[in-house]
């Protein structure tokens, strides 16, 4: 089962069985996994979604790794900001599982995961959302950060830049300003390398729900063979790893004691027209009595652990507030 929704649509699709291509590809941060979904990407009804009753039935070995607290993430946080300082890093990416349980908020109803898609949809009208469910494994996500936005036809390529997390009405100081220029370097960097007619806009404001964060917009022109070696060589950008890659990898595996799974990964969705690529962040895995929320924040030498804290709960909040139980 698979439901999607383009950022901006107001149709929601499925596919169906009948095609030998992938046109939809979930691939995990470390690139290591992948689920596929074959088929003609077909339209489907809120009401058909409506209807959904998939219960989530397996359980996930070691979910003491994911029991974060403040206190355990705040020392996650001083942790990283050793390591920027020992390996003279501008910025490193960390991330959480919040566990959810389905009793904390419903005692007598259950979860339904369908409305919950569609609720959350309604509320994140600028984001790529999903709620898949495949062999055992169930996620639900979106955002509205684009790795890759490429038209078959024209060769025109778009990605952005996009970092720095503040809520809406707290004003952008120097450490956000010099937590998103990295990743701007970087993806301009990687374009030059792969793509040509690069333009770059001003740097402005994103609004994701009740957080706010800096992005910068690129377009350029790709060329068909050139287009996965672009893609394999920005992710994972600096919004959700760190700079450079090898270095920060290796820091994240440290300092993260769970896997990261799809949560910072990609999905690439195949139409006849374009490729897109994008990023799965605001997501989380569905279990029998909890979810596991993924959430994470850039850090850098000037972080304050309790507003990493803050940061990570407020995203949490685009999946944990658009969870319906009837
Ligand atoms: C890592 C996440 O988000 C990414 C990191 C951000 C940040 O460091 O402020 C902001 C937006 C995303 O590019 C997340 O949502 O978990």
């Amino acid at each position: 089962m698979l439901y999607f929704r383009f950022p901006e649509g107001e149709k929601f699709y499925t596919t169906d069985d009948d095609a030998s291509e992938v046109n939809v590809n979930f691939v995990s941060f470390d690139r290591k996994k992948e689920i596929d979904f074959k088929g003609n990407l077909i339209e489907i009804s809120a009401e058909e979604i409506a209807e959904e009753d998939y219960v989530p039935k397996s359980k996930k070995e070691r979910i003491e790794l994911y029991k974060d607290t403040e206190d355990t993430y705040s020392r996650k946080v001083l942790q990283a900001i050793d390591y920027i300082k020992a390996n003279q890093l501008k910025k490193l990416v960390i991330s959480r599982g919040k566990i959810l349980m389905y009793t904390d908020i419903s005692h007598d109803k259950k979860l339904a995961l369908g409305k919950s898609f569609l609720q959350f949809c309604d509320n994140y009208p600028t984001a790529f959302c999903y709620l898949f469910e495949k062999d055992g494994q169930c996620w639900m996500g979106g955002f509205s950060e684009v790795l890759g936005k490429y038209n078959k036809k024209t060769n025109a390529f778009e990605t952005m830049s996009l970092a720095a997390t503040l809520p809406l009405d707290e004003a952008w100081t120097d450490k956000e300003i010099e937590e998103q220029k990295p990743v701007t370097d970087y993806v301009h960097s990687v374009l030059k390398r792969f793509a040509v007619d690069i333009s770059v806009s001003k740097v402005q404001d994103h609004i994701s729900g009740n957080i706010k964060h800096l992005r910068t917009d690129f377009k350029a022109t790709v060329y068909p063979q050139d287009l996965e070696n672009l893609i394999k060589e920005l992710h994972p950008t600096p919004a959700v790893c760190g700079f450079p890659k090898d270095v920060c990898m290796q820091g994240i595996k440290i300092i993260e004691f769970n896997s990261r799974e799809f949560y910072s990964g990609f999905i690439k969705v195949e139409t006849e027209e374009e490729i897109y690529y994008f990023v799965n962040l605001r997501c989380a895995e569905f279990f029998k009595s909890y979810a596991i929320l993924y959430v994470g924040g850039g850090i850098t030498e000037k972080s304050d652990p309790k507003k990493e804290w803050t940061e990570t709960e407020l995203k949490s909040l685009a999946i944990q507030n658009n969870l319906v139980f009837d």
